[in-house]
C-alpha cells in the first residue's frame, strides 16, 4: 500500500516517516515535493480535526493515493487555549517558529509556573481516494517555560516542558519524542486503520 504524506512541515515529515516504518505492507511513501505545484491548503477549519481532514481530502483528490495529514498545535491555559489552530501563524505571516515562540513568551511574561499549563494536540486524518475518512487524536500535557531549552524537534518544542522527564520536548532524543508526543499518541491509534487499509489494497 502506497501512502501520501500530506504535510509541508519538515519536522512532521521526519517524525511521521519514522513512525510509519513498522507498519506492515507499506509500499512507497509520497511527499508533497513529489507533486509539482502542490497547493498550500487553506486551513479554514475551526478545529484540528476539520483542518486535518481538509488537508487529507485535498491530497487524496489530487494524488489518488491514501493520504495522511496532520493538524496540530499548542493550547495554553493562561491564554484561554490559544494559539490552538492558529499555532503555525501565531506571530503572523509568513509562519515562523522562532517568532511564534517570542510572541508566546512575551504574552506569558510575569505569569507564574502554576498558570503556565499547556498541551500539544495532534489530529491525524487518513482519507482514501474512494472517500473513506478516519481521524485519530493525541494529546501531550506540559507547561511553557520562560526561556528556550534544547535544540531538537521543531516549532514550540524548546519551551514545552514535560514534568515527567524534567526536559523540554526539544531536549528529548528524536526516539523519545517519537514515543511520547501528541503525534505518537495519534499515530498509535491510526495503526489499526493503516493495517486495515493495507489488507484491502
Ligand atoms: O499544515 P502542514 O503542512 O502540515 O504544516 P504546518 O507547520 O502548517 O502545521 P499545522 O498547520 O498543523 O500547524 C501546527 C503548528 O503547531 C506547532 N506544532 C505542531 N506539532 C508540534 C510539535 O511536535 N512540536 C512543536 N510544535 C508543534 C508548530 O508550530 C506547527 O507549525
Ligand atoms: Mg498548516
Amino acid at each position: 500500500m502506497d501512502i501520501m504524506l500530506a504535510t509541508g512541515n519538515k519536522g512532521k515529515v521526519r517524525e511521521l516517516q519514522e513512525m510509519l516504518i513498522p507498519v506492515k505492507n507499506l509500499g512507497r511513501i509520497f511527499f508533497i515535493g513529489d507533486f509539482p505545484d502542490y497547493p498550500e491548503v487553506e486551513e479554514t477549519g475551526s478545529t484540528f480535526r476539520e483542518n486535518a481532514l481538509l488537508k487529507a481530502r485535498e491530497a487524496a483528490a489530487r494524488t489518488g493515493l491514501i493520504s495522511l495529514a496532520d493538524d496540530s498545535g499548542l493550547e495554553v491555559d493562561a491564554l484561554g487555549g490559544e494559539p490552538g489552530v492558529r499555532s503555525a501563524r501565531f506571530a503572523g505571516e509568513p509562519k515562523d517558529d522562532d517568532r511564534n515562540i517570542d510572541r508566546l513568551l512575551n504574552l506569558l511574561e510575569g505569569i507564574g509556573t502554576e498558570r503556565r499549563g499547556a498541551r500539544f494536540k495532534c489530529c491525524l486524518a487518513i482519507v482514501t481516494p474512494d472517500g473513506g475518512e478516519y481521524v485519530t487524536e493525541g494529546v501531550c500535557e506540559g507547561r511553557i517555560l520562560s526561556e528556550r531549552m534544547g535544540s531538537g524537534g521543531f516549532g514550540y518544542d524548546p519551551v514545552f516542558y514535560l514534568e515527567k522527564y524534567k526536559k523540554t520536548m526539544a531536549e528529548l532524543s528524536f526516539e523519545e519524542k517519537n514515543r511520547i508526543s501528541h503525534r505518537a499518541g495519534a499515530f498509535t491509534k491510526a495503526v489499526s486503520v493503516l493495517d486495515h487499509l493495507a489488507k484491502q489494497s
